[in-house]
């Protein structure tokens, strides 16, 4: 571990001694790939080494969806789970009051969406400092990253942060690379460009890095003319990667000025809060709502009215497929059509099948053979 924690810290020092410019691409492009699996390998967990059970991090999915809240110490993400959900989390004015992962269950609109109060993390905490590894781990799992930050604090924390969770291979508020890479078992390598790049790639710099990854014969396609060599080593460590949505939200927003508040509300991704005063909250959790792009069907039995006591939550996009896996896994097997009321139907109610793709609160009626 110590081995692979060294070695990082060596090829990071020879990326800052190594003057970018054309001749240095290729050996930038090689150490960058070296850095990715060397990364990849110490979040690897220790041979017999435990999931995570039993260390306070093992806490089960439950719900439409999970938020992780992520940030420094202190910054109030217990606070706010405390004040969003019923779960009482501890809150105090010293670092590291928080241990473990404490889930609270968040209700909107039907919806219940689990939120995982973390502990904070500190700088080098993808090296393993503090219990960084573990939260991140944690926070690799959810469908939503909370970013905590304290508007008190200096512009910085947000890039420190984001360099921790890109250091374990977490994406924010990305979409994979437009990338094919087919690795194969005999054939050499071809490599093709759809345009020609404008991102810095060639043909001799991903045929080195793939060498380096001991890959020899592999189809590649640049899809996409301004795709990085980080877009490709991405490509390569794909498994590793997860592309996470990402709120930045600023508490604490009763200690500083207004010129400030206003210039953190105007970055992008970003909602303000203060938990003490409780402003903002109802905002942070409609944001929350947007990004995790949920959405609520309500049920109709033939001859009655709909039932909007209680919703089914499906993800933006599902068809009515999708409505009758919710409702029961064997369900599309006796399914004969569907009416629907609402904003995706082009007139109500409309009779549609299958493949129909769904909106935010329409009223479906599946009728069976
Ligand atoms: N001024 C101000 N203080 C706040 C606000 N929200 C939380 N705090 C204070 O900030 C301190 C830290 O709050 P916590 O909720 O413990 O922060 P945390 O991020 O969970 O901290 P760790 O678990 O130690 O990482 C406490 O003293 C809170 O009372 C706020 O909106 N404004
Ligand atoms: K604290
Ligand atoms: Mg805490």
């Amino acid at each position: 571990m110590v081995n692979i924690t060294e070695k990082i810290k060596e090829i990071e020092e020879e990326m800052k001694r190594t003057q970018k410019n054309k001749a240095t691409e290729y050996h930038l492009g090689l150490l960058k790939g070296k850095l990715a699996r060397l990364r990849a390998q110490l979040l690897e967990p220790a041979p017999g080494a435990s999931s995570g059970a039993g260390t306070g991090f093992d806490v089960s999915k439950s719900g439409d969806a999970r938020i992780a809240l992520v940030g420094f110490p202190s910054v109030g993400k217990s606070t706010f789970l405390s004040r969003v959900t019923k779960t009482k989390s501890e809150a105090a004015s010293y670092a590291f009051t928080t241990l473990t992962a404490i889930p609270g269950v968040l209700e909107y609109g039907g919806a219940e969406i689990q939120v995982l109060d973390l502990p904070g993390i500190i700088e080098g905490a993808a090296e393993g400092k503090g219990r960084g590894r573990q939260v991140i781990s944690a926070a690799k799992t959810s469908d939503l990253i909370l970013m905590i930050l304290d508007a008190t604090k200096k512009a910085e924390q947000r890039r420190l942060l984001e360099a921790e969770l890109e250091a374990v291979g977490i994406r924010l508020n990305r979409e994979p690379p437009n990338i094919y890479l087919k690795p194969k078992k005999a054939g050499g390598m071809k490599i093709n460009f759809q345009t020609p790049p404008k991102g810095g790639l060639d043909e001799k710099l991903i045929y080195q890095i793939l060498k380096d990854y001991k890959m020899l014969n592999a189809e590649v396609l640049i899809r996409d003319e301004y795709a990085t060599v980080d877009d490709f080593i991405d490509t390569i460590m794909i498994n590793h990667r997860k592309y996470i949505k990402c709120l930045y939200v600023y508490n604490k927003i009763d200690s500083i000025s207004l010129e400030h508040l206003d210039q953190l509300a105007r970055e992008p991704h970003t909602v303000i809060m203060s938990c003490e005063l409780d402003l903002g909250l109802t905002d942070v959790i409609d944001r929350c709502w947007e990004e995790l792009q949920l959405m609520r069907i309500y049920t109709k039995r033939k001859g009655f009215e709909p039932d909007f006591s209680e919703a089914l939550i499906v993800r933006r996009g599902s068809t009515i497929e999708d409505v009758c896996d919710q409702v029961h896994r064997t369900l599309k097997e006796t399914f004969k059509y569907a009416m629907v009321w609402g904003a995706s139907a082009r007139h109500v109610p409309q009779r549609v099948g299958l493949s129909h793709v769904v909106a935010d609160e329409d009223v479906v009626s599946i009728v069976a053979k």
